[in-house]
């Protein structure tokens, strides 16, 4: 079973927040950046489950107010480049997080291998950091995300989103020059407005002063 943890949520003395509570601390990116693209991967069936994933029924992407604030400094800046952001995920409930986990120990299901983790077996998945059993994504400030043009066009990074494998390293010397030079952008614009990213996926940031760096929320975002 996945043994690696992106966090320790025993480590947390506070009480957990009510969905009504956090509330007012979260916002839903389409109604905070104007230009956003969103397209929430884990609410259709075009990810590395195959399915819509629990907690994802509706596709609503909301971060942490903070987080959300520093994203909208991203996306201006890349506005006066004419290029937008792109959502692939943000807050993901913990509920999500399991589902995962029960994918994973289906060693039956192989559907989707060929296409996102060709050369991994699903346990190697937690092994290697492409997957956690608690996500930095549940604490509400992290987002996985891509550059566009101004008509909503991909930059080309090298991968899809969520191939596990080593080609999706940030610093992978298997791109071609130009997606090199996508990669370096996508990082550098977003380590300028706070975010941190991860050896193993180039699309993966979190806020590095995140509000609730020990909580794990499951709440619904349309509840
Ligand atoms: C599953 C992938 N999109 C992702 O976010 N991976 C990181 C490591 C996570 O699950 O926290
Ligand atoms: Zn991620």
């Amino acid at each position: 079973m996945p043994q690696p943890q992106n966090g320790d949520p025993s480590a947390s003395h506070q009480p957990p927040l009510s969905a009504h509570e956090l509330r007012p601390s979260f916002v839903r990116l389409d109604q905070y950046i104007p230009d956003i693209l969103i397209d929430l991967k884990y609410a259709g069936c075009d990810n590395f489950i195959g399915a819509v994933v629990d907690g994802y029924q509706q596709a609503c992407a909301l971060l942490s107010r903070p987080a959300a604030e520093a994203l909208a400094n991203v996306a201006a800046e890349l506005r006066q480049q004419n290029l937008r952001l792109k959502i692939f995920d943000a807050y993901r409930p913990q509920r999500a997080v399991d589902h995962f986990l029960r994918w994973a120990s289906s060693a039956e299901d192989l559907r989707t291998k060929e296409r996102f983790y060709p050369a991994l077996e699903k346990p190697q998945l937690f092994e290697q950091g492409y997957l956690f059993s608690h996500s930095s994504h549940s604490r509400g400030s992290t987002a996985d995300l891509t550059l566009t043009d101004n008509d909503g066009r991909e930059l080309d990074m090298g991968t899809i989103f969520d191939f596990f494998g080593p080609q999706s390293w940030p610093e992978s010397a298997d791109v071609s020059p130009h997606q090199r030079a996508n990669r370096d952008l996508l990082q550098s614009v977003m380590r300028r407005h706070g975010f941190t990213g991860v050896r193993e996926e180039w699309w993966h940031f979190t806020l590095a002063d995140e509000p609730y760096p020990d909580q794990y929320f499951d709440f619904l975002p349309w509840e």
